[in-house]
């Protein structure tokens, strides 16, 4: 079980109001397309090359200014972006919380969220079925999770889709900044059951500003400044 991140790079294409402007596209279909505006296109670079071995046992927090290229980071892992530049390894299951809402139908309840995303997790309906008494209990949901998710609070969102992702032992588990999301008791809760998770030994990476909750949970910490690595301790 492994991250291994050679030289990455992130890049996105910035387009000017101009170039997105309806009044613009049309001319340029007029005349058949030929007005190219490729010059103007600024580029960001979130991440520049960054490079991170990761392994068995790792509790990563990913700390930096808002814009620092944290989320870019995770969402690499996830492999929701590929790198422009440089090359991504990883070995092990990837859990991802980055968007609670990811996965979830809306218009299905709670119950049968768990079920969707128990599938999506690799799970067989059979064992999915055994596990849906314990992620009720963890989520706290109640009647609620009889409802369909579109009339839930994101906290509650968030706790299904905690509930759900943890009721397996994740291999990686990728986590933003959702535990100041919700109550004291059950942020308590979660971060317990992270305990558990690690101890049995996961990749945990963590994007947070919270100081004293990323020395007390993680045992490495990555620096970001500006899309770069500027210290690992
Ligand atoms: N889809 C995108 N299109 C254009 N630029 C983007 C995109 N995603 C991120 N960026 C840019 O990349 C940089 C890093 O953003 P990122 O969201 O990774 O930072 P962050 O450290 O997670 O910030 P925060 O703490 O505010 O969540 C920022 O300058 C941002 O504007």
């Amino acid at each position: 079980m492994h991250i291994f991140f050679k030289d990455v790079t992130v890049r996105f294409p910035i387009y000017d109001a101009k170039q997105r402007s309806f009044r613009q596209t049309l001319l340029s279909a007029a005349t058949g397309g030929n007005i190219n505006h490729d010059s103007k296109i600024t580029m960001v670079e979130s991440l520049k090359g960054i490079n991170l071995d990761i392994r068995k046992g790792d509790r990563v927090a990913l700390i930096g200014h808002n814009g620092s290229g944290k989320t870019t980071l995770l969402r690499v892992m996830a492999g929701v972006y590929k790198p422009d530049i440089g090359h991504v390894d990883i070995q092990g299951k990837v859990t991802s919380l980055l968007d609670s809402q990811l996965g979830m139908d809306p218009e299905a309840t709670g119950f049968e969220n768990m079920r969707l995303r128990g599938l999506f997790l690799g799970l067989k309906p059979n064992q999915i079925e055994g596990k849906i008494d314990e992620i009720a209990e963890f989520s706290e949901l109640g009647d609620f999770l009889n409802m369909p998710v579109r009339t839930y609070s994101s906290g509650m969102v968030l706790r299904l889709a905690f509930a759900i992702s943890t009721c397996i032992q994740p291999e990686i588990l990728l986590m933003d900044e959702w535990i100041s999301v919700g109550d004291e008791s059950f942020k308590h809760k979660a971060e317990k059951r992270l305990h558990e998770f690690v101890d049995n030994a996961g990749i945990l990476i963590f994007a947070s500003h919270d100081h004293e909750l990323t020395n007390r949970v993680c045992n490495k910490k990555i620096h970001l400044e500006h899309g770069k690595i500027i210290n690992i301790e």
